[in-house]
């Protein structure tokens, strides 16, 4: 069986895959038209991807051999799953394997945030030394940080604010009161609850229709003076534009691991609108980059690939 691997990906995986008896045809740097050329002159079986785009014009080039699209990683809002569904392709992702990476991520976002730790770094790169200006940072133990959205990253993130002594709130209408609660978080059923109370509010949703515009202007106009509003989701659930015009007010920080327009290119130069508003700060979708979870992650996308090809069953079908 083919298998085209067109993102980033373990090494040790694609070495289980090939020890296993699978031609692994791997290309990290395929997008767009290269994805759909590859895909029209190899003819996988089983195409995996990371964030890159799989829609129409990729499932038809790799039908009638396309059968499996397995999303390594967890969101798969790049896929165009009905379509695949329609054309007989399943697609399967690996719920919950980074949502530690994430998690961190978040910590790292809160702390930054708080303490300015990368002001501090640029300015004594530049030679400045300002101890003063850092000396009212407010500090986490105490504080409170509302989750939207209690699933795998969202369970992670309230661990370890609770390790910060910080009070949680979450807002998740699918997950069960007690289940939340269990964990020492307030549960809260009116999402403006978590707007007007939190000193933090991290989202934790998928992207899609179903969550475009969740964190709204009201939402955003609702937030305390001074709040940080974390996105390690996807930039469709935020009201980017008010959310860029409390920043620029300084009355908000924006943390952002997920933006909209997020850069075409793999790697390499970029402008982007976000990049000069001040109180915004971003990172470049990194919330799976760790090793151990993409060892992780390889590991979870080999087993659903191995899986298929030894017995035909599906693991993990998002588009049943
Ligand atoms: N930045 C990154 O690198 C990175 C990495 C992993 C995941 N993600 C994103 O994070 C998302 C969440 O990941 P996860 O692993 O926690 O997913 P998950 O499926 O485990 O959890 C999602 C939770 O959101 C809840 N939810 C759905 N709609 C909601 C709504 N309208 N209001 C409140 N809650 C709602 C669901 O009930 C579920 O509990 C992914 O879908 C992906 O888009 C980003
Ligand atoms: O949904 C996910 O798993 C993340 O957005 C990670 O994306 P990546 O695999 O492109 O790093």
């Amino acid at each position: 069986m083919k298998v085209l691997i067109a993102d980033q990906f373990s090494p040790k995986a694609i070495e289980e895959l090939k020890a296993a008896g699978l031609e692994v045809i791997y290309d990290a740097n395929l997008n767009g038209d290269t994805l759909t050329a590859c895909l029209a002159e190899k003819k996988p079986a089983v195409l995996v991807v990371r964030s890159t785009k799989v829609q129409p014009p990729q499932i038809d080039a790799g039908i009638p051999e396309l059968k499996m699209v397995v999303r390594a990683g967890s969101g798969y809002d790049t896929i165009d799953t009905a379509y695949a569904k329609e054309k007989g392709v399943a697609v399967c992702n690996t719920p919950g394997i980074n949502a530690t990476a994430v998690a961190e991520l978040v910590f790292a976002h809160i702390l930054n945030a708080d303490r300015r730790i990368s002001e501090n770094v640029t300015l004594f790169r530049q030679g400045k030394w300002n101890k003063a200006a850092y000396a009212s940072c407010p500090g986490l133990k105490g504080r409170t940080l509302g989750l939207v959205g209690f699933g795998n990253i969202g369970l992670l993130v309230a661990n370890r604010a609770h390790a910060f002594e910080m009070e949680v709130m979450a807002y998740d209408p699918v997950v069960k009161a007690e289940v939340i609660e269990k964990t020492g978080t307030k549960y809260v059923t009116d999402l403006m609850d978590i707007a007007k109370n939190c000193d933090f509010v991290s989202i934790h949703v998928p992207g899609g229709n179903a969550t475009k515009g969740l964190i709204s202007k009201e939402f955003i106009a609702a937030m305390k003076d001074g709040a940080t509003l974390i996105n390690t989701a996807r930039a469709t659930v935020v009201d980017e534009e008010a959310m860029i015009e409390k920043c620029k007010a300084g009355k908000l920080f924006a943390c952002l691991d997920v933006m909209s327009n997020e850069p075409a290119v793999k790697k390499g130069d970029f402008t982007h609108p976000l990049s000069a508003v001040e109180n915004i700060y971003c990172t470049h979708h990194i919330g799976a980059s760790t090793l151990q979870a993409e060892s992780a992650i390889g590991d979870e996308a080999a087993r659903v690939v191995m899986t298929f090809s030894k017995s035909g069953e599906i693991l993990h079908q998002v588009n049943k």
